[in-house]
């Protein structure tokens, strides 16, 4: 049998439904992401989007469903499934009082990722964040904290992201640099479900569209243009 640290990394969820305030927000949502793709994830306000990333990355309960990743059942707060995920919502998920650094020390020590100072001044500097991560995160612009939480997600190295409006409060040179994260995440192998009301379109990169307001909820193969 393959194990699935060798099989190609791929996601497959069937049959997901969930709750959201005692009624049913989503039911019987299907989709498989493969190596290398960026699934866009769509709908309007209040469709779910959220709350189908948080309840991948283990935050929310499933009311239904069933999750392989690389073909193998398994449940999505299981640590297994865990330590292959990179999970960033609406908020950075940052504490106001610690400065960037160790915001991010902290938060890969949680995820047992070894610290690395180079490597994280390598990572900020490339989102232009360096400087200011030696500031407390409160201090910092709403888009400045964005890059350090980007700089989180990569410096986690984990081959799932799961990103919430992640290009949220970006101007154009951090929406392109975002772009140019994902397309090399994608081409090393990674997957990622992106939300953005923008439209964060990743040239070349194969990007299945799960669409929550559509009847069914079934995604159509799309690729970005090039
Ligand atoms: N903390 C919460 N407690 C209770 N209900 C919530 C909470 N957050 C969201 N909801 C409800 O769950 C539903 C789905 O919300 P969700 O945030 O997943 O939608 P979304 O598609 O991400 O929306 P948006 O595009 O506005 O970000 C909405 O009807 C919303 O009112």
């Amino acid at each position: 049998m393959v194990s699935a640290e060798h099989a190609p990394r791929s996601l497959d969820v069937a049959g997901f439904g969930c709750l959201r305030n005692g009624r049913v927000l989503l039911r019987q949502i299907d989709f498989s992401l493969q190596a290398g793709q960026v699934l866009q994830l769509k709908g309007s306000n209040g469709a779910g989007k959220s709350t189908l990333l948080r309840s991948l990355a283990g935050l929310m309960p499933w009311r239904a469903g069933a999750l392989a990743w690389c073909g193998q059942r398994v449940i999505a707060s299981s640590p297994a499934f865990q330590r292959q995920l990179s999970y960033l919502g609406h908020q950075c998920g940052m504490s106001d009082a610690l400065s960037g650094i160790e915001n991010l020390r902290f938060a890969l020590q949680m995820q047992a990722v070894p610290w690395s100072g180079e490597r994280a001044a390598q990572v900020l500097r490339a989102l232009d964040v360096l400087d200011v991560a030696a500031r407390p995160f409160g201090r910092l612009s709403q888009g400045q904290r964005r890059r350090v939480a980007i700089a989180r997600v990569l410096l986690s190295e984990r081959p799932l992201w799961l990103l919430d409006e992640p290009d949220n409060a970006l101007d154009a040179q951090g929406s392109a640099l975002l772009v140019q994260l994902l397309s090399a995440h994608a081409q090393a192998g990674g997957l990622a479900m992106v939300v953005s009301h923008r439209g964060l379109l990743v040239p070349g990169v194969p990007a299945p569209v799960l669409d929550l307001s559509a009847p069914s909820a079934v995604p159509a193969q799309q690729e970005a243009p090039c």
